[in-house]
């Protein structure tokens, strides 16, 4: 890798605390940072570049992967960390960390490549891009880069003011907007798992697909985020950004080069071809919308949404939503897409589950057994594997056909989330591979669809359904599968009621007939 400077604005905050120093240490431990680099964290409050690098030394320890092992390694990971107090809206504070840079250009040898990561509050980026402009930092050879954290908007108007914002500063080929979920190992393997097998690709289409199923199912409320759930929802925080990035990555065409903008070209033209909702009317009948009330987990109380901190206490701000998505092409017609999300649900699981069509009923052993449709399933979060589902006979018996599995468990090979999102990504801004980075194009359309299902809500939450903390959330996402001849499947083979409370993790394999 080339060296750089890379500079955390929101050196302070939750996100450089829990993901990103541990990102740069496993980074560094893999010898994929190499030498040439320096951190410069950056937030308003006053630290001493030893305090600082203790805050790393502390998250390392609380959230890393790698824990510290050799107390000397990582003393000459800490010497490339400084920290300088700077207010992002102080112009003169830009000027002077562009002296500090010059000095860590020089004593690192990065090559006047720059890496600015906003790990700030979206309002921000708008005022660190100009200044960082003005502040002369962008006037080294190398090549100058902006990593932006979600949410990139609230709305289309707004992604367009701040993304005019960026472009009057960087081009759109520098600008790496993070959807993490695009770093994740399985999200990535999808386009491997479809493109490189040759039994899969054939079978990939309306003809045999019965439907496609995405759960991003979360235990946890809001935590102290209420702030700025309540004004998001589930619907802009989950909906808009990583769902329809998976179901982009299940319903691409193969891209003709692995170039990032062949498979970016590929991505956004399964987001034009989504069917937009053309009413009310039209959400209400393909989106259900829920929150939570008080409820239980492993047997302890949790509150409901509207009593969470931060929360307005009358608040309709869904914490659950479950849509049928259509992609009218020639390869997906008449195929849905079953999105669903939710906080306090019973598992934290990311699943897609793909559901072939059954073979045709009129065949000898259609007619005599009840079978079960053959399932593809991508395990993303927190299991990392492909399990697929079919049937075969039962041994000894006298023909009975019972569902078994060809399970591939990757985390139960190299451990739980591995390698984790953050590093990917980092690494790959590094590199200037922009690939598992949303494009703006991408942005845009995400929030077009978005729009109009928001839109709707906001002329009346009548159709916003409770559902109790620790349940499966509003029935109304069961009929809406239903109404199709279709239901979820158990989320890794569990139903409500066989959650297993005491480890929360999906079990490895467990079939549900
Ligand atoms: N936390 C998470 O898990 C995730 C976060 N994100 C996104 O990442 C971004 C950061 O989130 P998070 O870390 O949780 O937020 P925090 O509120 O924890 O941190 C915000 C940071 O911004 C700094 N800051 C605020 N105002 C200024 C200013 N005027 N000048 C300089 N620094 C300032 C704060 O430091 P100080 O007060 O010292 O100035 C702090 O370091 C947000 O966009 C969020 O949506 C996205 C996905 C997950
Ligand atoms: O972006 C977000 O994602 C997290 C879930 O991420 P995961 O990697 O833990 O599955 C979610 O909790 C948060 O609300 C959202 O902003």
């Amino acid at each position: 890798m080339s060296g750089a400077v890379f500079y955390i604005f929101g050196a302070t905050g939750d996100l450089a605390k829990r993901k990103l120093f541990p990102a740069f240490y496993a980074l560094y431990r893999e010898g994929k940072l190499g030498e040439n680099f320096a951190v410069v964290g950056l937030a308003r409050r006053p630290r001493t570049n030893e305090q600082f690098r203790e805050d790393v030394k502390q998250s390392i320890n609380d959230f890393a992967r790698y824990k510290i092992t050799n107390e000397p390694e990582f003393a000459n990971f800490a010497q490339h960390f400084e920290y300088m107090s700077l207010d992002i809206n102080n112009v003169a504070g830009f000027h002077e960390l562009n002296a500090l840079t010059a000095r860590l250009d020089e004593q690192f040898q990065t090559g006047g490549n720059r890496l600015f990561y906003l790990a700030l509050a979206p309002e921000l980026f708008g005022n660190v891009s100009y200044n960082l402009r003005e502040g002369g930092l962008l006037e080294t050879q190398g090549w100058h880069r902006l990593v932006i954290e979600k949410p990139f908007g609230y709305d289309l108007p707004s992604a367009e003011r701040l993304n005019g914002q960026l472009r009057q500063v960087f081009e759109e080929k520098d600008i790496y907007r993070i959807d993490h979920y695009l770093g994740k190992e399985m999200v990535q393997n999808i386009e491997f798992v479809r493109f490189a097998n040759a039994f899969f690709e054939p079978l990939w289409n309306n003809k045999y697909i019965a439907n496609i199923q995405i759960t991003l199912s979360e235990t946890v409320g809001v935590e102290e985020r209420g702030g700025y759930y309540d004004h998001s929802g589930a619907l802009r925080d989950m909906g808009q950004n990583h769902m329809l990035q998976m179901l982009m990555m299940m319903a691409m065409e193969p891209p003709s080069r692995l170039h990032p903008e062949d498979i970016r070209d590929e991505k956004v033209k399964v987001l034009r071809s989504l069917r937009l909702f053309e009413n009310s009317d039209d959400v209400r009948a393909n989106v259900v919308r829920g929150q939570y009330t008080n409820g239980t987990s492993k047997g302890k109380a949790l509150p409901a949404y509207r009593e969470e901190e931060s929360v307005n206490p009358e608040s309709t701000t869904e914490t659950y939503f479950a849509a049928r998505v259509h992609v009218d092409n020639f390869r997906w017609a008449g195929v849905p897409f079953y999105i669903r999300t939710g906080k306090r649900l019973p598992l934290k699981t990311t699943e897609v589950v793909v559901e072939f069509k059954n073979i045709p009923n009129n065949v000898y052993l259609a007619k005599k057994h009840d079978l079960q449709p053959n399932l593809l399933v991508f395990r993303v979060n927190p299991m990392e594997g492909i399990y697929l589902k079919m049937n075969a006979k039962q041994p000894g018996s006298e023909g009975v056909i019972v569902p078994v599995a060809m399970d591939f468990c990757q985390s139960c090979q190299i451990g739980i989330n591995t390698p984790e999102a953050y590093e990917r990504l980092i690494y790959d801004a590094t590199r200037g591979d922009s690939t598992y980075f949303t494009r703006w194009d991408e942005v845009a359309l995400a929030w077009s669809y978005v729009d109009r299902i928001a839109a709707a809500w906001a002329e009346s939450s009548a159709d916003l359904k409770s559902y109790p903390a620790g349940s499966w959330g509003p029935e109304e996402a069961t009929q809406m599968l239903t109404q199709d001849g279709f239901k979820w499947w158990p989320i890794n083979g569990q139903n409500e009621g066989e959650v297993d409370w005491e480890t929360e993790s999906p079990k490895a394999s467990v079939l549900t007939k």
